[in-house]
């Protein structure tokens, strides 16, 4: 790596250890450098070797990475989860030594992680590996912005560590994460598909529709389960590389946590923070892409003006705006939504800007929104109950915010749909769709079956 930066890292872990408070410990010290660049995929898949778990971001519209290795510090939390997780990286906060001359987001202290769709529902065996809510810092982290690249160094130290016994393990961790990867696993081969109970959910539309029109509700989220087997195991950095290449204008997100791995393309921003600068983004409402650009169009313009799709949008609007009315100033939403075209389908989007009233940090935005209209209902309690009791799937972290967070006040939040739960040889997909008084069963399965496709495409399926 580069030398001179390696001596400077040792001197500031002698630093750390010399002036270790004598009430403490261990001390937590995050030293990042800048580096050569390096494919944040590459990394990932180099990181297979060290044998930690792995975490992954990429806004692909932003070419904006991190990846991060190991656990050196976690927060997980069954109850009070926004509360826990805010005040617990808080605390942290206060209590870690900080190198980092950069500026650049994602760099410092970072934490990330994710966390249920709804702590109410019981869980099953398929999320088992999965916390309730679980933020990580990493051991080691790869941070890409545009064309700069940052590695950030973790560690606890003591005050009987030695600097050069520290700095040895260090570069014997970068050797590898560096080193281009040479495993080859092929691609593994789709053995089988099963649609998890399709005439079943088509009946639970009907029903949710019922209680629509008889005015218990304006508006629930409905979702279902794919379940893939495959030949072997799947290669987790391989579709990374893939929905990178083919999901333009989404994040990109995988979370390992012990035999499982949570993986999407999500094109949905729940909130992003730069300092004080606020964006968000309502996103609901779908159409299939045309076969050809006439086609295309035609299919947008329809969909910009389909009332069915509209309303469906429009409650996510109205929710967004009174909830960000409570932690923003200066919060502007356009009147009409534009439509978002993605690989697969196209949505209706409406951006969302604001400023983030002094004291209030994305926790409280991401508390206040989760779950917004697009993956849960209106009124929430109501959608959240009827989800609960009649949706037969355990939603695990779909649908709800996976994301980071820096000690420099920026971070970033999407909702965890186009994704997957992959379990070495298997996976389970999840889509879902709004449901509203105007939606016919057959068309929303059709719906979520097209939402299949980002993950299916690249696991070897067939949109
Ligand atoms: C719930 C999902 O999509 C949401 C986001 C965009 C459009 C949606 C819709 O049109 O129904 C959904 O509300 C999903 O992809 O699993
Ligand atoms: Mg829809």
């Amino acid at each position: 790596m580069i030398g001179v930066q390696d001596q400077q890292v040792e001197e500031l872990l002698r630093d750390a250890i010399h002036q270790m408070p004598l009430t403490k410990e261990a001390q937590l010290v995050s030293i990042t450098k800048q580096v050569e660049p390096k494919d944040p995929v590459l990394f990932f898949a180099a990181a297979a070797r060290l044998n930690k778990e792995r975490c992954f971001w990429t806004s692909t519209k932003d070419s904006f990475s991190i990846v991060g290795v190991g656990n050196i510090f976690e927060i997980s939390a069954n109850q009070d989860r926004f509360q826990y997780t805010e005040t617990t990286w808080k605390k942290l906060l206060g209590d870690v030594r900080i190198y980092n001359p950069f500026q650049a987001p994602g760099t410092g202290l970072v934490s990330l992680g994710g966390l249920d769709f709804d702590p109410q529902k019981p869980r099953t065996e398929l999320w088992a590996d999965f916390p309730r809510v679980k933020f990580t810092v990493p051991e080691y982290m790869l941070t890409k912005n545009m064309d700069d690249v940052y590695f950030t160094i973790n560690l606890k130290i003591r005050r009987d560590d030695h600097p050069i016994q520290l700095m040895k393990a260090i570069e014997a961790a970068e050797r590898i994460l560096f080193q281009a990867s040479k495993e080859q696993h092929g691609t593994p081969r789709l053995v089988n598909s099963k649609v998890i109970a399709p005439e079943q959910w088509k009946q639970t539309v009907q029903k949710a529709k019922q209680e629509i029109q008889q005015k218990q509700m304006d508006k629930i989220v409905l979702a279902r389960e794919l379940r893939l087997q495959f030949n072997k195991q799947v290669n987790i950095s391989h579709i990374l590389g893939d929905l990178i290449k083919k999901q333009s204008n989404s994040y990109v997100f995988a979370f390992e946590q012990n035999n499982s791995c949570f993986v999407g393309a999500t094109p949905e921003r729940l909130v992003k923070v730069d300092k004080q600068e606020l964006l968000s983004t309502c996103l609901a409402g779908t159409a299939p892409r045309g076969k050809t650009e006439v086609e295309d169009q035609q299919i947008a313009d329809n969909l910009l003006h389909d009332q069915k799709n509209r309303e469906e949008h429009d409650f996510v609007v109205q929710m967004i705006k009174q909830g960000l009315n409570k932690y923003c100033t200066d919060v502007h939403i356009p009147d009409t939504p534009v439509v978002y075209p993605l690989k697969n389908l196209q949505h209706l989007y409406t951006p969302v800007t604001g400023r983030l009233k002094d004291g209030y940090t994305i926790f409280n935005v991401v508390k206040e929104l989760h779950p917004t209209p697009a993956l849960g209902g209106v009124p929430r309690d109501l959608s959240m109950t009827f989800i609960r009791d009649y949706e037969r799937l355990d939603r695990g972290w779909y649908g709800a915010p996976v994301g980071w967070l820096d000690s420099n006040d920026h971070g970033e939040f999407a909702v965890a749909i186009r994704s997957a739960l992959i379990q070495e040889d298997e996976a389970s997909l999840f889509a879902g769709c709004g449901i509203v008084k105007d939606s016919n069963p057959e068309e929303e399965f059709e719906e979520t079956r097209i939402k299949f496709s980002p993950m299916l495409t690249v696991l070897g399926g067939q949109a």
